[in-house]
């Protein structure tokens, strides 16, 4: 049974094109169908429009009301047919509605350790920083199942990088983000799996 593959990204959405990179071919035994962004010019939105995938921009521009933006989110990820919901830097908190209706099934990647580094104001730059000033070692990437609680769902697996004297934000968030693509991959193949 393939996956049925539905994203969220705020931004470039890097895991996503990876995921959608390997059903194209062959890596990944899944069918990307739709993807949803709370930024209206992220990238991402753009090439999922190029790449074929249903879109939708849904944010609190459109919806006030967290509720009514937690159930238009549910709505169009259900109606796209998707089974699987992967968190591409998604940079909102997901609502108790969008999890119960893919309970198990959503997916986060972060750029750390978990639970170094991660939690409410811990995204993109932030997480980087954060390892440089504690002056941690090493680094990584997450992927975690989501829950209500941020970054505190089970994880599935991550992959480590060393944090090298020297490290600016820049060349320790290149070297993390060089290995997100293929852990989300081995991730996504270890759910499917199950
Ligand atoms: N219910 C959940 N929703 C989300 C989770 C989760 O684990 N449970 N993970 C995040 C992704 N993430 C870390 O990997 C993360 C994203 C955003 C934040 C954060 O503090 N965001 C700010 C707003 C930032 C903005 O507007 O750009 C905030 O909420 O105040 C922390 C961690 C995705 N959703
Ligand atoms: N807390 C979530 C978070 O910080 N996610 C991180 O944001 C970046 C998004 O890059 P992208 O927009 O190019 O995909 C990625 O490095 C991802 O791990």
């Amino acid at each position: 049974m393939s996956l049925k593959l539905a994203f969220l990204a705020s931004h470039g959405g890097s895991a996503a094109r990876e995921l959608v990179r390997a059903c194209h071919d062959g890596r990944l035994g899944a069918v990307p169908l739709a993807l949803a962004s709370n930024n209206s010019r992220s990238p991402a939105l753009a090439w999922a429009r190029e790449a074929g995938l249903q879109t939708a921009h849904l944010s609190r521009a459109g919806y006030p009301d967290p509720d009514a933006l937690d159930e238009a989110i549910r709505d169009f990820l259900t109606q796209s047919g998707a089974d699987t919901l992967v968190l591409s830097g998604y940079m909102k908190a997901l609502g108790p509605r969008v999890l119960a209706a893919f309970e198990g099934r959503v997916l986060n990647i972060h750029p750390s350790l978990l639970p170094r580094h991660g939690g409410r104001g811990m995204y993109g730059d932030r997480v980087h920083e954060s390892v440089l000033a504690s002056g941690d070692a090493e680094s990584g990437a997450t992927v975690h199942l989501v829950t209500l609680g941020i970054d505190e769902g089970p994880v599935l697996a991550q992959s480590k990088v060393p944090v090298l004297s020297g490290d600016t934000l820049e060349t320790l968030k290149a070297r993390v983000q060089a290995i997100e693509g293929e852990l989300m991959l081995r991730a996504v193949r270890e759910l499917a799996a199950r």
